[in-house]
């Protein structure tokens, strides 16, 4: 029976062989060299505290629509505003998500300073070129989806084009693989993306794992203070929540809640 990631994966080779048709590489590569530089993404979670990368995500497969009122560039204002380190933007129509939410938040200035990140299931480097294209700074590699050789090829892509990006991991052999890989920022995903089950012990396992020059984020789960209280004496440099954003009442003060930036005067 095949997971819900074989689901997306096998759906995205489809949407590939489309986009290659309608855009080619050259079209991609034109809009490459029209963009300015990438916004250094590892820089931007180094810090003396626990950073936020805020998720623009307007629903999931495993809790279906999750913002009725969903505006990315709103969110991204908001998001930038009060203090996050980086914006990831959900690309699968799985969640609702679209690339050009992505490069709406970019060239509407409404990302700010901050990096934006492509959250989509990545495997091809024409998805990693369409990246940049759209406007990302950076962009998600799931080792779960990916060949050790697939993995190194698409890191040395981003790096050709300025870009560093977020390796995301499940257990201790994924782990050592994205370090062989030569991974720089190394997600752990709390959510086991074949069961969705989710648990912050998974952070707690797999952080002492990752070597001490790397930058560390924690993914899925992250509510509240607590939560990153909990994460950062392990050595976490980042957490990466959505859904706890995006269902909030009040999102501002939600994402204040986890970056401790004063109320916007
Ligand atoms: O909504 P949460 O539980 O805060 O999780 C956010 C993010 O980690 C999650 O959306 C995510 C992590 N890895 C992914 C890969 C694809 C799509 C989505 C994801």
């Amino acid at each position: 029976m095949p997971s819900i990631l074989d689901r997306i994966v096998a759906k995205k080779r489809e949407e590939l062989a489309a986009s290659m048709a309608a855009v080619p590489l050259s079209a991609l590569q034109d809009a490459i060299a029209a963009r300015p530089l990438p916004l250094d993404f590892p820089a931007a979670l180094r810090g003396d505290r626990i950073r936020l990368i805020a998720e623009i995500k307007k629903a999931s497969p495993s809790k279906g629509l999750l913002r009725e009122d969903f505006h990315p560039t709103e969110l991204a204002a908001t998001y930038s505003g009060n203090g996050a380190a980086a914006i990831s933007v959900i690309t699968d129509g799985h969640f609702l998500g679209a690339p050009s939410h992505l490069t709406s938040v970019k060239e509407s200035g409404a990302s700010g300073s901050v990096p934006v990140l492509r959250k989509d299931f990545l495997f091809d480097p024409y998805q990693v070129c369409e990246a940049r294209a759209i406007g990302a700074d950076t962009f998600l590699l799931i080792v779960d989806i990916l060949s050790p050789s697939q993995l190194s090829e698409l890191i040395h892509l981003g790096s050709e084009l300025g870009m560093t990006p977020l390796v995301e991991t499940h257990d201790a052999e994924e782990i050592a693989t994205a370090v062989k890989a030569g991974a720089e920022v190394i997600g752990i995903n709390n959510r086991d993306l074949h069961t969705f089950v989710t648990d912050l012990a998974t952070t707690e396992s797999l952080a002492p794992l990752i070597p001490a020059d790397k930058v560390i984020v924690s993914e899925s789960g992250i509510s509240t203070p607590q939560d990153l209280a909990r994460l950062e004496p392990l050595g976490v440099h980042a957490v990466l929540v959505g859904e706890a954003l995006v269902t909030a009442a009040d999102t501002a003060a939600k994402v204040r809640s986890l970056t401790g930036a004063p109320v916007p005067v």
